[in-house]
């Protein structure tokens, strides 16, 4: 486990944004997907997990929902800094960036929807950047071929496979790149990395993890839960204990449970 957040003081500042105010339309349930639970914890907690127990994040900034900013503030602790989020990903992307610290000079940015995301993952970005790349991604390759395909549903083009890629979060970036590429206007991008190659700016690439997989559809959730029942009992990944959850601090966690509902009491839940 990484030490705690505001004991990293030395060397350079690494902030961590995490987009959380979606909807979760695809994955249905009615509850915003950053808070439903996973595992017996909710999946915005296991997200934050990771950052915390990697050894580069000195800061994190999450965007929730507008009307959870305080249900989200309670469940995650003081030491994250939690802002309204936007109407879509770029906007609450946007509205944290500037809710982060002066002397950051690294920002990370993480979907709170890959809450299995190994925290080596999150240190190998950072250390990419920090060694002077401006901006870098984590990919994988495809298994499926993939086809363009026009508006009518003809197939347009096969692109070559072994050139393509899918990309993952942590996306990591040089506060100046990324400032920069936000400041952009109407630019469609749908990742962080997109907004950069937009500037002209090169974007490497490192390898992903398969566990970092988005929870997007139902069958995303089904998979996680029972990855998570395959972690050994002490694995700070393990499934929550179901009298109250897994404490990656060796202790009880009143916040595991049940999903996290709009005006729930937070220390209620487990
Ligand atoms: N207005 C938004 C939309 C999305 N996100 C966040 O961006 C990440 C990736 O988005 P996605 O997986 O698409 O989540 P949702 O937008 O919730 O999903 P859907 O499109 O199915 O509603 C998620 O952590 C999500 O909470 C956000 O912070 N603000
Ligand atoms: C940023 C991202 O996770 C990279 O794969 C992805 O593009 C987010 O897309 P979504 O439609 O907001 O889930």
């Amino acid at each position: 486990m990484g030490e705690g957040l505001q004991s990293r003081a030395s060397g350079p500042r690494v902030a961590a944004i995490v987009p959380a105010a979606g909807r979760g339309e695809r994955l249905g349930g009615g509850t915003p997907k950053a808070l439903r639970a996973l595992g017996g914890r909710p999946m915005l907690v296991r997200s934050i997990e990771a950052l915390r127990r990697s050894e580069s994040v000195t800061q994190i900034v999450v965007a929730a929902p507008p009307t959870l900013v305080e249900v989200v503030a309670q469940l995650l602790g003081r030491d994250v800094r939690v802002i309204a989020g936007g109407a879509e990903r770029v906007d609450s992307v946007r509205r944290a960036l500037r809710a982060i610290d002066e002397d950051v000079s690294v920002v990370l940015v993480h979907d709170a929807a890959r809450p299995l995301t190994p925290p080596a993952l999150v240190d190998a970005v950072a250390a990419a950047v920090l060694a002077g790349h401006p901006a870098v991604i984590p990919v994988l390759g495809l298994t499926d071929t993939v086809k363009e395909v026009g508006p009518d549903g003809r197939v347009i083009r096969t692109p070559p496979r072994d050139r393509l890629r899918a990309v993952q979060t942590p996306q990591g970036f040089r506060r100046d790149v990324l400032t920069a590429a936000y400041a952009l206007q109407d630019i469609p991008a749908t990742d962080d990395a997109g907004l950069v190659e937009a500037l002209g700016v090169p974007v490497t690439t490192i390898p992903g993890a398969q566990e970092a997989f988005k929870v997007t559809q139902p069958p995303d959730l089904v998979l996680a839960e029972a990855l998570l029942a395959r972690c050994a009992p002490g694995d700070p990944r393990a499934a929550a204990d179901p009298r109250g959850g897994t404490d990656p601090r060796g202790g009880t966690d009143p916040r595991g449970g049940a999903d996290v509902r709009a005006g729930s009491d937070v220390r209620s839940l487990g």
